[in-house]
Formats: C-alpha cells, structure tokens, sequence
C-alpha cells in the first residue's frame, strides 16, 4: 500500500501559543493532542490540503506557510508521511468546526501534554 501523505499546520498567535486540539472517540490516536491537519488528497499540492484541512477543522485560511519538516513515521499499525508546516499567514477566527476541544498552548504546555511520538522533533524545536 502506499504511504498515505499527511499535512499539518502549526498556527501560532501573537502570545506565542500553538492551536491545538484533541483527538478523540475512534480516530487514530484518540487521546492525543494535534496540530489542525489531515490527509493529502488525491491531485493536492500539500499547502493546497493544508489550506483545505484548516478550513475544513478550525476554519482559517492559511495565505503563506513553509515546510518544517518532512518525516516518514511508522506507528504500530500504519506508516505516514508526515509534513508539519509553519504556518505564516492566516486569516479567520479559530473555531472548533468539528466539535473538537480547541485551545492554544504556549510552547511550554506543549511539552508536557501527550502528542502523538511522531511530533516529538518539531515540538522539540519550537
Ligand atoms: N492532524 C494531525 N495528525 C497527526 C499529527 N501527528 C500525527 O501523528 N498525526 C497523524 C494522526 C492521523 O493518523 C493522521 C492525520 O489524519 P487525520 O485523522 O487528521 O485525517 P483527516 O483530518 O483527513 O480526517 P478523516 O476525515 O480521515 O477522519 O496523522 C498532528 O500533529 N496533527
Ligand atoms: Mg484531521
């Protein structure tokens, strides 16, 4: 099977806080905290899905972003292709369009809350 591609962006305010939210019920990885993003479709540049899926999740528009970090992650059960974007630009409100817990957390509550092991590196650098 192909590795399915996964986009992921890191949105910051001006207090420098990060928009999170919480996985849940029987999603992969329920429980965990993430950053708003989701899977590549078919056809997708990955900032065309990554301003699709903040659309889609917390409703920004996301006018400039740049690649992170690239990793290619096996859990358990399935490999993903993991892009984490620094999100530059936005335009919107924040809100949680799937009924997700959603809050911002300064970098140092990012630390100590439970994220999936695959964004170890890029919360390490923040
Ligand atoms: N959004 C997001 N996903 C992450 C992060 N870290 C991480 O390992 N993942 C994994 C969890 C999922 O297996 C995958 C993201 O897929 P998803 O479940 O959000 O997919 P989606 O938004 O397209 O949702 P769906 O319609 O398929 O339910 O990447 C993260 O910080 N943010
Ligand atoms: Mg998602």
């Amino acid at each position: 099977m192909e590795i399915q591609k996964i986009v992921i962006g890191l949105v910051a305010n001006d207090r420098n806080q990060y928009l999170i939210s919480l996985r849940q019920g029987k999603q992969h990885l329920a429980g965990k905290w993430e950053f708003p993003g989701g899977k590549l479709e078919a056809g997708e540049t990955p900032l065309q899905g990554l301003n699709r899926e903040l659309q889609e999740e917390v409703g920004l528009e996301v006018d400039d972003a740049e690649l992170m970090e690239r990793k290619v992650f096996a859990f358990s059960d399935r490999t993903l292709e993991l892009h984490f974007f620094r999100v530059i630009r936005v335009r919107g409100q924040a809100v949680a369009r799937e009924g997700q817990p959603l809050r911002w957390a300064s970098v140092a509550e990012l630390k100590q809350l439970p994220f999936p092991d695959a964004n170890q590196s890029v919360i390490d650098r923040l």
